[in-house]
């Protein structure tokens, strides 16, 4: 990775390297000096061999609904989205540690979100609102009643590779097949064949979920704008919601994905989703907003938890 700032230095700005189970954002402060970057820009900070690299990017900027901050979300291939349930932990923590408060709002194109601290500062609960269910709401591209399991398949007519999905939304479209191996399939190669289907007119991001024990479903991702993903928290949602709206589980689920566990629960009292999981921050760096080199320039949570261990060694033996 190329950590050295070359070339003509323009505008410098901070930003953190953080992930949700591994899914990983970029974290910029935009609250008091906004910053609006192209999609070609983003594509470029995205890039895993040239750039930072990461699966979104997020700009924390001045809530206009008077909440404790509004997310902006872009994908790595520069679109922008309505929905991230990793990043909603991630800025939730940020949001909580910077105030001291144990609860924030956090507006979002997809609505008002609520994040929540846990006895662990690190793991945070957000509650992503009610899923939506309906074709027009996901969207799908022609009138399905029941989104439980919609007419869409891949392969021979005959023996299809996946068929039917669950189709919900949180925010943003999820397809959910549901299979007995998550490994037995090349998601390469079908994630991009399903994000583009016609049926799903906005793209979708799509789950391979394996119900393995009661209430413990394993999941992989295709997401959209991204591709493969060690975790995606609305995808997580949507599973849950998937599975207990077929009585396959009940509406408490953890969903474990290729970077860990997520915590789900479809509450019966309001319809919301609420979700837990970890949160991590990698490191923090600057940017030459010109060139888009970048350099490390302060350490993550990693590096704070093998110092202190040292501290602690240093002490005990001393
Ligand atoms: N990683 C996110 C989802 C990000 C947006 C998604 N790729 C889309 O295009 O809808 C999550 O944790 O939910």
């Amino acid at each position: 990775m190329n950590m050295m700032v070359t070339g003509m230095a323009q505008e410098r700005r901070p930003f953190l390297k953080m992930n949700g189970l591994g899914n990983d954002f970029l974290v910029w402060d935009a609250r008091e000096t906004p910053l609006r970057l192209t999609p070609d820009q983003i594509a470029k900070l995205g890039d895993r061999e040239t750039g930072v690299g990461f699966d979104q990017m997020i700009t924390v900027e001045k809530s206009p609904a008077g909440a404790d901050a509004f997310m902006r979300i872009h994908n790595c291939d520069g679109s922008q989205v309505n929905a991230c349930g990793n990043a909603t932990r991630c800025i939730g923590r940020l949001l909580m540690e910077e105030s001291g408060k144990d609860h924030v709002t956090i507006e979002t194109n997809a609505g008002l979100l609520h994040a929540y601290a846990t006895e662990d500062a690190r793991v945070v609960t957000v509650d992503m609102g009610k899923p939506r269910l309906r074709w027009d709401q996901i969207p799908l591209a022609e009138e399905f009643a029941d989104t439980r399991a919609i007419e869409l398949q891949i392969g021979p007519i005959d023996d299809p590779i996946l068929h039917t999905p669950a189709a919900v939304s949180m925010g943003n479209p999820h397809g959910i097949f549901w299979v007995s191996d998550v490994e037995a399939y090349d998601l390469s190669k079908v994630g991009p064949l399903l994000e583009h289907h016609p049926v799903f007119p906005e793209g979708a991001n799509i789950s391979l979920a394996h119900i393995f024990a009661p209430d413990e479903i394993r999941v992989k991702v295709w997401e959209r704008g991204v591709g493969l993903t060690l975790a995606c928290g609305t995808a997580a949602c949507a599973v849950g919601v998937a599975a207990a709206r077929d009585r396959k589980t009940g509406r408490k689920t953890t969903i474990h994905l290729p970077g860990g566990p997520i915590g789900i629960e479809w509450r019966e009292s309001d319809d919301h989703v609420m979700m837990t999981g970890g949160t991590e921050i990698e490191y923090e760096a600057e940017a030459d907003l010109g060139t888009l080199a970048f350099e490390k320039t302060g350490p993550g949570d990693a590096d704070q938890d093998a110092s202190a261990a040292a501290d602690l060694k240093a002490g005990a033996s001393a």
